[in-house]
């Protein structure tokens, strides 16, 4: 059976999306989608030459489209309304990260599905599915490095643009980590801080740029992120796991060497889309095919939530530049097990 698709949002991940599943992947077909900016719309389905109805908003694609699922690729603000839509629509939905923008929102979401009494929604974390860090998590489950004790991570942009914020780092960049890290070590947050190192010169006059984050879990174990979105060399992402009897570390990506003029060295790449391009066909085709089985696997509402609830009392952190406690509700059964990437 091939899977019909709506898509709520044409800018750069939604045609990316597109494109993996019209060129790169199989059992997916897009046959609606949708823009506020109706030009995008109408552009993506000239661009990749789909047999897609272009609708003028959320609500009606999903009463209209021709559509076993959505996926929810539109502005941060935005996802949870169209989440909500498509639960009520009994649609099965992968939504980009954020979930929604609030813990609150998170929550609407989650009630809304255990309403509906099966999962039904799926959050684009896909670094569960990159395999670097599923290797990480094998390391960690397998107790090759004993009981991990701390974790040192860096996430680096090479710049960021013109309207992004100090809190961004965390709401849309963090993010990530928040919820990669939560999975790798199968452990709640506990509480996190915030410092400030000397601001890089290339940052925009509002925002402060590097952060760095501390993180601690329930366990005890203490994480160091550092957030620096106008590092300028590249698009670099790191990852090292400290544990009692060894050290694992993310690999960097794959890519030749290179001797040259008395260098030696290897191409660092520049674009998220690059580097995490295997996670994310693995993560949409993971969606495409639980929906195909009718048993979504991936990660949840509830790790939206989480991650809602952590960037919460990131942003109070840093505002505060104290400890902030970190408290989650009971976690509902429906979400109970771990979600799965895959390698
Ligand atoms: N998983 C990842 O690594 C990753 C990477 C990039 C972006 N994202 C997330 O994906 C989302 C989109 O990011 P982007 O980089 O593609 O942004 P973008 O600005 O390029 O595209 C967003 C699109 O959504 C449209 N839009 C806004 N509100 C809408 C609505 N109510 N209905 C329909 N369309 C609407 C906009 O017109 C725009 O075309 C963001 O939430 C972002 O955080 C995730
Ligand atoms: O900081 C960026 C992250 O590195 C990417 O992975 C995307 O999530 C993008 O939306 C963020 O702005």
């Amino acid at each position: 059976m091939t899977l019909k698709i709506g898509v709520i949002g044409t800018g750069a991940i939604g045609r990316d999306h597109i494109r993996r599943i019209t060129s790169n992947l199989s059992g997916g077909r897009i046959t609606a989608v949708t823009d506020v900016n109706e030009a995008a719309a109408n552009a993506v389905v000239e661009q990749y030459g789909l047999d897609a109805v272009v609708y003028p908003d959320d609500q009606s694609l999903l009463a209209e489209g021709d559509i076993d699922a959505v996926l929810v690729t539109s502005w941060g603000p935005a996802h949870e309304q169209s989440v909500l839509a498509a639960i009520e629509a009994g649609k099965y939905v992968f939504c980009e990260k954020p979930l929604a923008t609030t813990a609150e929102g998170c929550r609407r979401i989650m009630d809304a599905e255990i309403k509906h009494g099966k999962r039904l929604v799926q959050v684009g974390f896909m670094r569960r599915y990159d395999s670097g860090y599923v290797q990480l998590k094998q390391a960690i489950d397998e107790h090759v490095i004993g009981e991990p004790l701390m974790i040192r991570c860096a996430h680096r942009n090479p710049e960021s643009g013109p309207n992004y914020t100090s809190d961004m780092a965390i709401t849309d960049t963090l993010i990530h980590e928040i919820d990669v890290l939560h999975w790798l070590l199968g452990d709640d947050y506990k509480s996190v801080q915030v410092s400030y190192p000397r601001k890089t010169r290339h940052a925009l006059s509002h925002m402060r740029d590097p952060q760095v984050v501390l993180l601690e879990t329930n366990g005890g174990v203490l994480i160091t992120a550092e957030i620096f979105v106008n590092c300028r060399y590249g698009y670099d992402i790191q990852c090292e796991v400290i544990g009692e009897d060894g050290i694992v570390k993310l690999p960097e990506p794959s890519s030749i060497s290179l001797r040259k003029e008395a260098m030696f060295g290897t191409r660092i790449l520049m674009d998220w889309k690059d580097r995490f391009i295997e996670a994310y066909d693995r993560e949409i085709q993971d969606f495409i095919d639980s929906v195909g089985r009718g048993e979504l696997q991936g990660p949840t509402a509830w790790d939206g939530y989480i991650a809602a609830v952590t960037a919460d009392a990131c942003v109070k952190a840093q505002e505060s530049g104290q400890r902030e406690e970190i408290e989650l509700d009971e976690k509902p059964a429906l979400y109970e097990g771990q979600a799965v990437g895959q390698a």
